[in-house]
């Protein structure tokens, strides 16, 4: 992997999980730097990783080739006006934040910078992640592979080629971790109303997901209706399951929870 200067502005749960990656990966430490207002998370990240650490955005700025921009949404317009005390022309930047599209950010950081939109997810933090990007025409080919690599330290990487689509890794991948877990505690809930223990209710239902999951990755000539029909047998329990989800409108309501998402972050493009 190409070894830009690469410096992250936040050093929140998603820096570390790909920081994590990068490191592991191979990524030299003295390559990372990554900034934060207060100094817990820098001290963890430096005693860890090894890398280097500043409460100044300004020292990232002059330390990196390419900044990740990795505040929340909201602090995303105030922290990018700031970095314009420095000179910004050569940079990359690589936005992690969501609902914010390329203009918006080239607005904030006052000129048309090279911008890609990264939306990963939280099992980055165990290399299990997901990340979709897409990038604005002023990145170079071998920038948008540096990118690729860096994320796919943490997982995997698909590209979409019209910006909106990157909503829809939103709704597919970047908020969908939320989505299992919900549906793990409903079951893990009504696992404890059948009597079982916390920990036995929990234990059930997160080795089924992880075997379910192990499942998937490992059948891809299968369609995901095929392994369900090979738990399933006529007549029997899970059919009678199934079917209540089904009946229940599963579908419409997953359709509609991916589209409410889709539709949060058109919101906040306008709003931020
Ligand atoms: N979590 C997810 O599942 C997920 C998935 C995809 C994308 N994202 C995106 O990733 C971004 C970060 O999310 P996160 O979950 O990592 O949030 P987080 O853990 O809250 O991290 C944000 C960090 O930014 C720091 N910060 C606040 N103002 C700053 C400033 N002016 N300069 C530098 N650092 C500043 C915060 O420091 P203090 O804590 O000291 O205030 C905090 O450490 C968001 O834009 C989010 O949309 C998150
Ligand atoms: N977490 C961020 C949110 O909830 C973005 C995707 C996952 O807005």
């Amino acid at each position: 992997m190409q070894q830009k200067k690469l410096a992250f502005i936040g050093a929140g749960n998603m820096s570390r999980s790909i920081i994590s990656g990068l490191i592991q990966s191979g990524y030299s430490q003295e390559n990372i730097l990554a900034s934060n207002p207060s100094t817990p998370k820098l001290d963890a990240l430096k005693k860890d990783f090894g890398i280097h650490t500043s409460q100044s955005n300004d020292e990232a700025c002059q330390f990196a080739d390419a900044i990740v921009l990795a505040v929340k949404p909201q602090m995303m317009g105030e922290m990018c006006q700031a970095l314009q005390n420095n000179n910004l022309s050569d940079k990359l930047f690589l936005s992690i934040a969501a609902g914010l599209p390329v203009a918006r950010l080239q607005a904030m950081l006052g000129g048309d910078y090279p911008v890609v939109r990264i939306m990963p997810n939280t099992p980055s933090l165990l290399g299990k992640g997901m990340s979709g990007m897409y990038a604005d025409d002023k990145v170079s080919a071998a920038d948008k592979q540096y990118v690729d690599d860096v994320m796919g330290s943490v997982g995997e990487t698909v590209w979409v080629e019209q910006e909106e689509g990157i909503n829809g890794v939103i709704a597919a991948a970047g908020s969908s971790p939320a989505y299992f877990f919900l549906f793990l505690q409903a079951m893990q809930e009504e696992a404890m109303n059948m009597g079982f223990e916390k920990d036995i209710a929990r234990k059930m239902v997160q080795q089924a997901m992880l075997g379910a999951a192990e499942m998937v990755c490992h059948n891809q000539n299968l369609e995901l209706s095929e392994l369900r029909a090979q738990v399933t047998s006529k007549g029997g329990t899970t059919a009678a399951a199934c079917n209540t989800l089904i009946d229940e409108g599963l579908s419409d309501t997953v359709a509609k929870a991916m589209r409410a998402a889709v539709a949060r972050a058109e919101e906040m493009a306008k709003q931020l």
